[in-house]
């Protein structure tokens, strides 16, 4: 379980040596729990990337816990194989002169496999997302985005975490490719009974794929709902924001 607790986050206003701040996040609380997907859905500039990069230990938070068990996730030992991410840019994800297979061999060189059974992980990984075993030796500038992506996936599962957060990562992708790659997340959640954390704008996409979303509205946690009661949101933001990104 992922606890956060009072988190909040501000950022320098113009050049280093500006003193204004930007308070981007303010009294953040709330718990993820073991398999479920949370969406974060949000107006741009509410916060939600930010608040994924502190999930991630990326970045901490200037007051206030983020705790995996109990545990920091600021501390790399914490989110080794219990946290892993999917982003949007994923032509930045992967560094462009690796092939796939290299690409993949990364996280996998962190844990204590040996080489042969390296090699059997990236191919039934590929297998799973999709891909046969002869894009192990391409490279990102030969791949489509849906296909990038899918790496991209493989990769945030190949330690087989227990949490993915995915922070708009199928927003850029074309409408029957994003349907595939949802469909894909879905069936490795089960094989693999992880969870997701689902940043997006795409409340279509949220209300598929996720047990609850949690609402964020400038740095703030307006609401958080289970998906059956999305329709029966409480603050009229929330509503306001569900019928805007609806019509
Ligand atoms: N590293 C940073 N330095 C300064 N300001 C930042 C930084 N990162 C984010 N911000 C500011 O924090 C606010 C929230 O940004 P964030 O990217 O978290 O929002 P978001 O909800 O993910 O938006 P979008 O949906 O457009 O991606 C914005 O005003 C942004 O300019």
């Amino acid at each position: 379980m992922l606890t956060i607790d009072h988190v909040e986050k501000s950022y320098k206003k113009g050049g280093l040596f500006a003193r204004e701040r930007q308070q981007v996040l303010s009294n953040i609380s709330f718990d993820w729990k073991q398999g479920e997907c949370l969406g974060i859905i949000g107006e741009s500039g509410s916060g939600k990337s930010t608040l994924g990069r502190l999930l991630l230990g990326i970045e901490k938070p200037d007051q206030g816990s983020i705790l995996w068990e109990g545990k920091r996730i600021d501390d790399r030992r914490t989110r080794l194989g219990n946290i892993s991410a999917v982003f949007q840019d994923y032509t930045s994800s992967i560094n462009p002169f690796y092939t796939v297979e290299q690409a993949m061999m990364e996280p996998l060189k962190l844990q204590k496999k040996n080489r042969q059974e390296q090699e059997g992980k990236i191919d039934q990984l590929l297998n799973q997302v999709g891909l046969d075993s002869s894009y192990r030796k391409k490279y990102p500038h030969e791949l489509s985005g849906g296909e990038t992506q899918r790496v991209c996936i493989a990769r945030a599962v190949s330690t087989e975490p227990r949490c993915i957060l995915l922070d708009e990562a199928v927003s850029s992708l074309d409408g029957s490719v994003q349907i595939q790659i949802l469909e894909l997340l879905k069936s490795l959640r089960t094989q693999y009974n992880m969870g997701y954390i689902f940043i997006t704008h795409d409340i279509q996409a949220a209300a598929y794929m996720c047990d609850r979303v949690m609402i964020m509205r400038s740095g703030r946690i307006e609401e958080i709902v289970g998906i059956e009661h999305l329709k029966d949101v409480q603050s009229p933001y929330a509503r306001k924001l569900l019928q805007m990104i609806i019509a």
